[in-house]
C-alpha cells in the first residue's frame, strides 16, 4: 500500500501563523477531502506538499522515502487554482505530456475525444478548467492534489469530474479541496477540515457545524 504522509506542517506568512502542526495522509485508492474557510490555508498546504512553497517546518514522506519537494518524486501532481496548461498547447499535446498510462480511458470521454486538436486558448474558462482537471486526474503520478477542480464547472461537468475521480482512485490517491462541499463529501472517503491552523477529522455534517465551517441553522 503506497502512502503520502505529511506531518508537523507549520507555516507563517508575516505575523500570521497559517498552519500550525498540520497532519494529513492519503493512500492509493483513497480520496481525502480537504475543507476549510477562505484563508484557512488549504492552497498553502497543497503547495507545501507539491513543493512550490517552502514551509517553516514539515515532515513529508512517500512510503518510507523522505521528500524535500513533492514534485521532485514525479509521483505527485498538482492542479492549481489558476490555469496551468499554456494557451498554445492542444488537448492532444497536453495528454501526451501528462497522461501516458491511462490515456485510452481518458480518450473515451466524448468532450476530450472531440477536441483533441483544439488549443487551450480557444476554450471557455469552464471548458479549460474541466480539461485541466481531467488531465490531472488521469496523469501518470500516483497522487494528485486538486485545488478547486469544480470551480467554474456547470453541474453536469461537476458530476463528470466526480465520476472520473471515482474511476481513477483504484490507481491513485487524491487530496481534493473545493467550496462545493457537498461534492467533496460525495466524492471523498474521508474529510479533513483546516481551522485555526489545525486539522480536524470530519465524520458528518454536524462536525462541520461544530467547527464553524457551516452555519448552525437550528441556533
Ligand atoms: N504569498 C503570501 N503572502 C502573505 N500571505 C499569504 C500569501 N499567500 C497566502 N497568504 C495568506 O495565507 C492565508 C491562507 O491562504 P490560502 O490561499 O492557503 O487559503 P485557502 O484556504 O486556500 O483560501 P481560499 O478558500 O480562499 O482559496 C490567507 O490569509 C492568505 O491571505
Amino acid at each position: 500500500m503506497q502512502e503520502l504522509f505529511i506531518d508537523s506542517v507549520t507555516h507563517i506568512f508575516g505575523e500570521q501563523t497559517i498552519l500550525n502542526g498540520v497532519f494529513i495522509n492519503c493512500k492509493i485508492g483513497e480520496v481525502v477531502g480537504l475543507l476549510g474557510r477562505n484563508g484557512s490555508g488549504k492552497s498553502t498546504l497543497l503547495k507545501i506538499i507539491f513543493g512550490s512553497i517552502k514551509p517553516d517546518n514539515k515532515y513529508l514522506k512517500l512510503d518510507d522515502k523522505l521528500l524535500t519537494k513533492g514534485y521532485l518524486s514525479k509521483e505527485i501532481s498538482y492542479l492549481p487554482q489558476d490555469n496551468f496548461i499554456p494557451n498554445e498547447i492542444t488537448v492532444s499535446d497536453a495528454i501526451e505530456i501528462f497522461c501516458k498510462t491511462h490515456q485510452q480511458k481518458l480518450l473515451e470521454i466524448q468532450f476530450v475525444y472531440n477536441n483533441l486538436k483544439k488549443k487551450f486558448r480557444n476554450f471557455s474558462g469552464g471548458e479549460s478548467r474541466f480539461l485541466e482537471a481531467l488531465i490531472l486526474i488521469y496523469s501518470d503520478s500516483k497522487f494528485a492534489l486538486l485545488d478547486e477542480p469544480f470551480s467554474q464547472l456547470a453541474p453536469l461537468l461537476v458530476d463528470e469530474v466526480k465520476q472520473q475521480i471515482h474511476y481513477m482512485k483504484q490507481f491513485k490517491g487524491f487530496i481534493i479541496t473545493d467550496h462545493y462541499y457537498r461534492s467533496i463529501l460525495d466524492v471523498s472517503n474521508r474529510v479533513v477540515l483546516l481551522h485555526n491552523g489545525s486539522n480536524y477529522k470530519i465524520n458528518n455534517i454536524d462536525d462541520l457545524i461544530l467547527h464553524g465551517y457551516l452555519p448552525d441553522l437550528k441556533a
